[in-house]
């Protein structure tokens, strides 16, 4: 308004006879009594209940014990309830631990929540965030997650794998047959044939570096929890350095990128030593990204976003399937009759054919049952990789802000005996009467490999690489365990990254029972 605009105003005003300045009066109180109402009706939506906040900390100090984070949440949730609130140093989170939240936070409000918070340990780790599973929601994640799903997650790329697993798991039992008698520590090697698998099927082939890769990732996986100094006081930068963290993450990284350097080059290399891809069957992973770093119109990738990919599959997919496999033993041989009846099957299967293959892996159906109740029982990932609100909305009538940190404990939703008879129990047989459990993400009480747009694209590939490895496991031998350990005092501790490992390795005897074919 210029000056001239002003005065006629202010005339104007003066112009108004009273009962006119009375309705305008009236009008600007009605106005601000309506404002108020709105902030007040604001202030009132239901923050979500959660432990007292103690200065400065927050609620950090309930996560001091050595307890894995998911035990600690899901104790918290029996008190405050299934949205609960935490104030981790300076971060908002929420955390959802019933089937009826977690269904709104992975289906009604699915894209609002497929976005991640960017964590100190991934930022470092995986270049920025451009890997799959920390990029955020958007169009560069989209196109990633889908030329992986096509060339290496489907499950028709996976099938054609089989050849690899195979070959893979019938050098692990080769091994294990040269130690019948001995004790071994099957841990380690499970751990080792399974991201042999990965690796060959990502890169086309082993790399030598196998060995330091695996313990790079092993650290890293620790690491990237989100419960770290410097993931809960993102704004002290100084936190993460003094506290040795950054520097942690950072040789880490540098060890990392050396090894993920070496195999694309290694890959270059042989592809043009070979005529650029000519002799090849067909083109492995490290192919088709190299040829989005080459030519890609739509998407350009660069050589570190390539490594980031390739890291994601690595890590993501090596360490889920191996544990599975180790908990799955463990549990076996902590019910010997659960462990007979899954070896009598697997007999009664393979028999005929004297060695395991994937020909008839689909008749195991108590073996299945297995699986379905160690990833009810031990999910990988126990706390789904972590969730941020992107836009302000509602869970169970609570108010969840833009921004806020939102985990789900998957691991409580499988042990909740709301959802779960005798929801403690290791008992297979529960999925011969319900059906409802499947692996899709739509059973919120079930959901190992969690749910909506960021549900693990690597299902097929990560069940086939549990399923065979222990049928051939029961198949070829009988297990005893060591020092007449009765089977009740298997230990069952967990350790806590963003996998749920089992703390300790499982070391058992091994007694070699049908000859391995040639
Ligand atoms: C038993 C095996 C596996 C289990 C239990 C498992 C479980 C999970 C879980 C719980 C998530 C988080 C989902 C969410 O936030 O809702 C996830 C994400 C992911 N998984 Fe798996 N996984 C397994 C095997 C694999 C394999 C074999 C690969 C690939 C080689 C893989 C690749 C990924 C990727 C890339 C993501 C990130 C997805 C995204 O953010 O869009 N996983 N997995």
């Amino acid at each position: 308004m210029n000056t001239q605009q002003t005065s006629n105003f202010l005339i104007s005003l003066m112009d108004l006879d009273c009962y006119s300045f009375t309705l305008l009066v009236s009008l600007f109180v009605l106005l601000i009594t309506l404002l108020r109402a709105a902030t007040q009706s604001r202030t009132d939506v239901k923050c979500p209940p959660g432990p007292r906040k103690l200065p400065l900390i927050g609620n950090l100090h309930l996560f001091a014990s050595f307890r894995p984070p998911h035990h600690t949440l899901r104790d918290l949730a029996s008190k405050y309830g299934p949205v609960m609130h935490l104030k981790l140093g300076e971060v908002d989170a929420v955390v959802v631990s019933s089937a009826e939240a977690a269904k709104q936070v992975l289906k009604t409000h699915d894209a609002n929540f497929a976005y991640r918070p960017s964590l100190l340990v991934t930022e470092i780790l995986c270049y920025g965030n451009t890997n799959i599973a920390f990029a955020p929601y958007g169009d560069y994640w989209r196109q990633l997650r889908k030329i992986c799903t096509l060339e290496l997650l489907s499950v028709k790329r996976v099938q054609s794998f089989r050849h690899i697993r195979e070959g893979e798991f019938l050098n692990l039992c080769r091994w294990i047959a040269s130690q019948t008698g001995a004790l071994i520590n099957l841990t380690e090697r499970i751990n080792l044939s399974t991201s042999d698998v990965v690796t060959q099927a990502t890169l086309g082939k082993k790399t030598e570096e196998q060995a330091a890769f695996i313990s790079v990732i092993k650290e890293a996986t620790e690491l990237a929890a989100g419960f770290h100094i410097g993931d809960v006081y993102p704004s002290i930068k100084l936190f993460s350095r003094v506290s040795g963290m950054k520097g942690r993450v950072e040789r880490l990284h540098k060890e990392s990128d050396r090894i993920l350097e070496n195999i694309i080059n290694d890959h270059r290399a042989t592809n043009a030593a070979t005529n650029n891809n000519e002799s090849k069957n067909h083109q492995d992973l490290i192919d088709v990204l190299l040829k989005f770093h080459d030519s890609g119109d739509e998407l350009h990738l660069t050589i570190d976003n390539l490594k980031s990919v390739l890291q994601d599959m690595f890590s993501a997919g090596s360490e889920t399937s191996s544990t599975t496999i180790d908990w799955a033993m463990a549990e076996m041989l902590k019910h010997p009759r659960i462990l007979k009846k899954a070896q009598d099957e697997v007999r009664q299967v393979f028999n005929k054919k004297g060695c395991v293959d994937e020909d008839y892996i689909h008749e195991l159906k108590y073996l299945k049952c297995v699986i379905k109740e160690c990833l009810r029982m031990h999910p990988p990932i126990p706390l789904l990789l972590p969730r941020e609100c992107h836009e302000g909305c509602a869970i169970d009538g609570y108010e969840i802000p833009a921004r806020t940190r939102v985990m789900v404990n998957a691991w409580a939703l499988g042990r909740d005996p709301r959802y779960w008879k005798e929801a403690e129990s290791f008992k297979p047989e529960r999925y011969l009467e319900i059906n409802s459990a499947d692996y899709k993400g739509s059973n919120f009480e079930y959901i190992p490999f969690g749910g909506g747009r960021r549900i693990c694209p690597g299902m097929s590939f990560g069940l086939a690489n549990v399923e065979l490895p222990l049928a051939m496991l029961l198949y070829h031998f009988n297990w005893i365990l060591p020092q007449g350990m009765k089977p009740e005092r298997v230990d069952m501790m967990e350790t806590f990254g963003v996998t749920a490992r089992r703390k300790n390795p499982l070391y058992v005897i091994p007694v070699f029972r049908t000859p391995l074919p040639e």
